[in-house]
């Protein structure tokens, strides 16, 4: 039977003796563990773990054996076949860049990912997509009527119950997700915001950055939850910027701070990397 790479994540309230019962239950099925990092919160007492592990014992014997740690410790855990791509719905809206570079990765397998479609409110990017060979699907949002947004989310619903997505990206998709949505995606959907968060929240964070007067700019994915810009931090990068570059420039700076750092999160999501500790995350790099 051949030897298939996994990876296993869990949370629980912290206490001795987590460690030893979960690596006890893989190596009872002869499990190679190839990582393991761990962390106790001493603020929420949430104690979190990634265990990178090859094995040849079925996915079913692993979950039995598990699920007799996880009784006892009161886990929550996940298993995942770490050799399978995580399937994203990329959302966009009429800027290319962040969009752009994800597709880029994906053509060329620098992102352990699947991306199944990419839906817009808007047009425009469609040409881009097609380029790739990927779905496109417009949904229009009409400003100020509610029963667009509401129709526009019932079809992002049904696009991620077809394609199968395990995960929404929000690549530069400019239209606040309500909060019915924003529970249906929660934990499996990421937003890119141009601003090294909690500065600059909102529209327009170049402009407000530079009339600031920053030296430094930057740009935060997070988990997207109902209240705007404030989800659980995934990745964060800067650039120094100074005062003779105005709002432009600035804009022009930030687009590939931003793509890079989408990426970066969306690799570790789709690594089962990230897990979630309160309105803060762990990340096992
Ligand atoms: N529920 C959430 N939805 C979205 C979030 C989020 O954190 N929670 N992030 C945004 C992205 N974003 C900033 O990063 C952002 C996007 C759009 C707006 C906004 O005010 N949009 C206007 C419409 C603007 C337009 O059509 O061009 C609006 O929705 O009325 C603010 C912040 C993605 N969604």
């Amino acid at each position: 039977m051949s030897t298939r790479p996994r990876v296993l994540t869990l949370s629980c309230p912290d206490r001795p003796g987590i460690v030893h019962a979960v690596t006890g239950a893989l190596v009872a099925l002869d499990a190679n563990i190839t990582d393991s990092q761990q962390f106790g919160d001493p603020d929420t007492n949430l104690f979190s773990m990634r265990v990178a592990f090859d094995a040849t014992a079925t996915e079913e014997a692993l979950r039995a054996n598990l699920s007799v740690v996880a009784q006892r410790f009161g886990l929550e855990w996940s298993l995942s076949a770490a050799d399978v791509p995580m399937k994203i719905l990329v959302m966009c809206s009429k800027q290319a860049h962040c969009l752009n570079d994800l597709l880029f990765r994906h053509r060329s397998q620098n992102l352990p990912v699947e991306i199944v479609g990419v839906v817009s409110n808007h047009p425009d990017l469609a040409d881009l997509v097609g380029f790739y060979g990927l779905d496109f699907h417009h949904v229009p949002v009409a400003q100020g009527d509610p029963a667009s947004k509401a129709a526009a989310e019932d079809r992002v619903r049904e696009l991620v119950d077809a394609t199968g997505a395990e995960l929404v990206v929000l690549a530069r998709y400019m239209q606040v997700l309500s909060d019915q949505l924003c529970r249906d995606l929660s934990g499996r959907a990421i937003n890119i915001h141009h601003s090294f968060l909690p500065s600059f929240k909102g529209a327009r964070p170049y402009h407000q950055a530079h009339a600031r007067g920053v030296k430094i700019i930057g740009a935060t994915a997070h988990y997207v939850t109902a209240d705007l810009d404030e989800g659980p931090i995934i990745e964060q990068e800067i650039e120094r910027v100074d005062h003779r570059l105005p709002p432009a420039e600035l804009v022009r700076i930030g687009q590939d701070v931003e793509a890079r750092t989408l990426a970066r999160a969306v690799r570790w999501h789709a690594e089962h990397r990230v897990l979630l500790d309160g309105n803060r995350t762990v990340v096992f790099r």
